[in-house]
This record gives C-alpha cells, structure tokens and sequence, in this order.
C-alpha cells in the first residue's frame, strides 16, 4: 500500500478538487501511510484535516512523522510539511484512500443496502445468503459488526453504520486480502452527506424506505437533504432494487430513472398494496403465515429481467414482523444477483438471526418478550401494530427510553406509537448523555393519553426491565425497545456498561 505525488496531482486534478501545491523542500514524494487522526501517526504519512479540526492535531502528526497534509485551508504555524489545499477534504480523502488501498472495491461484488429501516436487518439476511453461497466468502459492514475475513479477529463492533472513507477502503482490502469476493454494507445518509463513500459505486443499491428520521443539527438540516443524500446510492450503483411501497417513491425512482436505464431498475412490492400504481413492479410478494416467532412468504416475478433470478416460490423466514418481509424480499434479490439459486436461499435464509432485532424470549409464568432495536416513530408502530394484530385482545406492554442530544423528534414519535397500539408503557431510560432521563421519559409521556394507556416511570433500565416483565401475563406480550443487544448506557458524559436487555431476560427467565 502506497501513494506517489503524482497520483495524488492526478487525482486531485482529475476531480478538480485541488487549490494549490506547496512542495516542502526534503520531503519524501512517497506516502506508506494515510490517517485522518494525529493519534495513529508513523513515519512517512499523508494526513487529512477534516471534521472539528483542531490545529494541534497537525503539529502532533508532524512530531509523529506526518510529511505531508491535506486540508480545505493553510496551517501556516506548521512548517516544513508538503501541502494540499482542496476545496473538499473529504472527497479528497475518499479518492485517495481508495488509490492507496489499490482500489479494492474492484475486487468484490458490493451490495449497499440504505433506508431510515431495516438496513442493518436486510444487510444480515442477505450476508447469511451470499456468505453461505459463496462459501465464507462475503464481508459484512453493517451498524453491529464488521466481519472482514474468517478469523475471529475479523469480526469487530462497528462504531459507524458507514465507516470513514480511510477505514472503509482500508477494511475492505483486508477483505480482498483475506479472500472475500463480495461485500454487503449498510450505507446511511451520512455517509453521503460527509462524503465517506464519494466516488464508490455498488453493483447493487437497495432502497428499503424512507421516513422522518436523522434531522436535526448534528444530521441533515431537512427532509428534503436526508431524502436527496439518500438517493445517492441510485445514483451510483450498476442496478438498484426499491421498494415500491416506500413513501416519496416518486421522486426515489425518478432519482434511479436519471441516471440508469430501467433494464437495471428493480421494484418489488406487497401484492395488491399499489392499488392506483402504474409503474409494473418486477416482484410481488405475499404472506402464507405469519406468527409470534416466524413467517412465510411467496415471490411471484412479473418482468423478463425479473425471471431471469428465477426466485418464484415459497421463502420461510424465522424471524417475526411484516417488515422483516420486506427486507428478507430484498436480501432474496439481492443473494439471487450474486448467483446464489433459489434452493440455496431457501435452505439458508431461515438460519438468519439478527442481534437485537425480534429476538423472543418466553419467560416461565409471564408474557412472550421482544427485544428489539425499535427506537423511532416508524419502527415502533411498525412492530407494535405487528404484534397487536397477533392478539387483538390481550395486553401489549412496551418499554422505552430514548436517547438524550439528539434525535429529540423521536420522544413524540415514541409517545405516539405507544398511544396508537399500546397497553401499558414502562418510561426508562436509553443513553441520556448529558439530559436527565427523567425529563426525556416525560417528553414521551406527553404524548400517551392516560385514559387509553397506563404509564410507568422507572428510570433504573434493568429494575424496569425486570418489573415490566413481571407484570405480564403469559398471553401477553412484552416489547423491550430501543437497545437490542447495546451493551452500554451512555450517562453524564460516561459510557457505563450495561448488561444488556437479552441478559437481564435470560437471567429472569431462570429464576423460579
Ligand atoms: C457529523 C459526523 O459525521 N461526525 C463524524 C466525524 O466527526 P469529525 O470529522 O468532526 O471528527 P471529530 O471526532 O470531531 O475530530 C476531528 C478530526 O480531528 C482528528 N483528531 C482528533 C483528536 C486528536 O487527538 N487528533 C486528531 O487528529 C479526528 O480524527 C478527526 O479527523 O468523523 C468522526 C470519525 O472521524 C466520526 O466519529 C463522527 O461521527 C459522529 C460521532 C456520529 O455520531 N455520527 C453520526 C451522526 C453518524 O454518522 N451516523 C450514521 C448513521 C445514521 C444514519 O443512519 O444516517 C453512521 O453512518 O454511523
Ligand atoms: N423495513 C422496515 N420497516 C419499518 N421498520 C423496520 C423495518 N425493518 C426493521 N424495522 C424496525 O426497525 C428497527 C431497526 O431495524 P434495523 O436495525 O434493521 O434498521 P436500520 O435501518 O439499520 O436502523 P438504524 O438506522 O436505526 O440503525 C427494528 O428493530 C424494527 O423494529
């Protein structure tokens, strides 16, 4: 792994990105290493200045060895480095990194998976299909993990959903190096928005859904960035698949539609769901079963580029909710693009589990529980109004929390789901960060009525866990959301571990 100067004149020029040159007299012209933080400096490497740049940062990395840098302006009070002024460092940063890493996106097949829900659940469908079609031999960049080879070592917590540009392509020539001929990845808006996949086109981009998510200061300042980010992916993968039910279809196909023609657009859709739709989907699903733990689905194909997948036929899924046969439609596509037949889906789709994501536990004595990742308006109702159709006349008991400095529209939201479908609400806490836990179960709780919903605050996560769980009914169903397998709560400025929903159920469901 390497980079010349005169790649990076190439690169830089070529995208027109570049501002100005200043060669440092003495310097080497060739970089062993790239890095955006001063922290993981060695002799010898080209550095970025990106983000909340402080410029001390660059001094550190020239003590370190740091010779040359790239930034969006001079740092006149470090001499002696070579200099790159760009008009966007990363963009630079993305083209760069993939030239030092030897393009290894050329090597693997990538699926980029994006939507406010579902990715990271099609994202493991479709890695249990394609890894198992090819044999170990697929890479997984999702919101959970990164598994990057074989080896354990291989298999790491991801703090992204979209890793920076540097450790994306840096993971994915490990990748290429540990044998991997394929990739599925999570993609999210932000990823677009901060230019972390600038320049990497996909061989197939999924467009699950869209809704009110992710706005606010730290995100996208409106809807219409975080859709228009979004729709990236359209606009550089080789074939796309969208779900035709998502909301803003329009706009989402017209995206897809200028820049690709529709022999590579793919669209799928619940039968009979597009009542007024004119546009002919390729694939129509249908329901044959579904109930608390698992599903059944059918595919039908109705286009000549769709039967040539050939995925007709019936698909068991192990894992309960309606959406997660939206997704497991998608991840089906998807695994059938790769070449995995339709046998081969069959068999491995329903050995699928996805952490956090509708995992049930029966607890002796009291209700059926979910754990599950749900921390939005979408994601909650969807799988609230899910279960109250499971059991229209039992109680549905949700706890909740929701994080604090950021997404503040989600306590309505929350507020909201739990009004339309729930019993019984247990308000806890959920990575409070610097706000009190208490004010954010009371901005949820403005927005239960009373009359329709009996409202708890227990503020102690694993005590409401367990009295939650306690007051259930073996009929009824019990849905701890928001932290899936999350095994910290993120207080004061501290990250305190926390031994996660799943384990505290586990425990109880021992005790007798
Ligand atoms: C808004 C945003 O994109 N922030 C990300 C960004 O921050 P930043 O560039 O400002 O970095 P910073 O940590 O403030 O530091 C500035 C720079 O100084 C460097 N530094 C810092 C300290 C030091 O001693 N030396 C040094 O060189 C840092 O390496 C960095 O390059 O780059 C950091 C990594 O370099 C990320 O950790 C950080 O994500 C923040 C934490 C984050 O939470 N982002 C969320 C909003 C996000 O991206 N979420 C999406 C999922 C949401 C969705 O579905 O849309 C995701 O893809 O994960
Ligand atoms: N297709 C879907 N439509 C609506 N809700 C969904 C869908 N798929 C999953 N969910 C719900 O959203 C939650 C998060 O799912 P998942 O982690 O797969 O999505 P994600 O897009 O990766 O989410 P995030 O961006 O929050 O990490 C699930 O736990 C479930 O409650």
């Amino acid at each position: 792994m390497a980079l010349t100067m005169s790649q990076i004149m190439t690169l830089l020029t070529e995208h027109d990105l570049l501002i100005e040159r200043q060669i440092a007299k003495n310097q080497p012209t060739k970089f062993d290493h790239v890095t955006y933080d001063s922290r993981k400096v060695e002799p010898q490497t080209l550095f970025f200045c990106k983000g909340n740049f402080e410029p001390q940062y660059l001094n550190q990395a020239k003590q370190k060895g740091a010779t040359a840098y790239v930034a969006e302006k001079k740092y006149a009070q470090v001499t002696g480095m070579t200099e790159f002024i760009v008009t966007n460092v990363q963009q630079a940063m993305a083209l760069l990194g993939a030239a030092f890493y030897d393009f290894p996106q050329n090597k693997l097949f990538i699926t980029g998976i994006t939507g406010t829900k579902g990715k990271t659940t099609t994202a493991y469908f479709a890695h249990g299909i394609q890894a198992a079609h090819t044999k170990g031999h697929a890479a997984l960049f999702s919101t959970i993990d990164r598994i990057v080879g074989p080896k354990p070592k291989q298999r790491f917590k991801s703090d992204l959903t979209t890793p920076e540009s540097l450790d994306l392509f840096h993971d994915m020539a490990e990748a290429v190096d540990s044998g991997m001929t394929h990739l599925i990845m999570e993609v999210s808006s932000q990823a677009f928005k901060k230019n972390r996949v600038y320049g990497l086109t996909y061989d197939l981009g999924i467009f699950l859904n869209i809704s009110p998510d992710h706005i606010g200061n730290n995100e996208h300042p409106t809807f219409e960035d975080y859709l228009y980010c979004k729709e990236q992916l359209l606009r550089n993968s080789k074939n796309v698949l969208i779900n035709a039910e998502s909301q803003h279809f329009t706009e989402i196909y017209g995206a897809a539609q200028g820049s690709l023609m529709d022999d590579h657009i793919y669209l799928y859709a619940r039968e009979n769901s597009l009542i007024s739709f004119e546009t002919q989907v390729d694939f129509e699903f249908k329901e044959t079963k579904q109930d608390l733990t698992e599903s059944t689905i059918v595919i039908s194909t109705y286009s000549d580029k769709g039967r040539q997948l050939a995925i007709d036929g019936e698909y068991e899924l192990d894992i309960p909710g309606d959406y997660n046969q939206e997704n497991a439609v998608a991840a089906i596509v998807s695994a059938a693009m790769t070449g995995a037949i339709s046998a081969e889906i069959k068999k491995h789709l329903p050995e699928v589990r996805v952490p956090g994501r509708m995992e049930v536990f029966h607890v002796p004595g009291h209700g059926t529980v979910y754990v599950d990742y749900a921390h939005n308006y979408a994601s909650l109702k969807s799988l609230l109004s899910f279960l109250r159709q499971q059991i229209p006349n039992e109680r549905l008991l949700v706890l909740t929390g929701s994080t604090g400095d950021k997404g503040v529209s989600r306590r309505s939201g929350l507020g909201q789901a739990i009004n339309e479908e729930a019993d019984v609400a247990i308000l806890t806490s959920d990575d409070p960060a610097t706000e009190d836990p208490l004010k954010i179960a009371e901005e949820i709780d403005q927005h239960i009525d009373h009359d329709k919903v009996d409202v708890q605050i227990i503020l102690d996560r694993k005590t409401a866990v367990k009295q939650t769980i306690k007051q259930s009914c073996p009929d009824e169903l019990v849905v701890l959301a928001g932290k899936g397998r999350d095994a910290t709560q993120k207080n004061n400025g501290k990250v305190i571990p926390y031994e996660t929903d799943v384990k505290i159920v586990e425990d109880l469901s021992k005790e007798r």
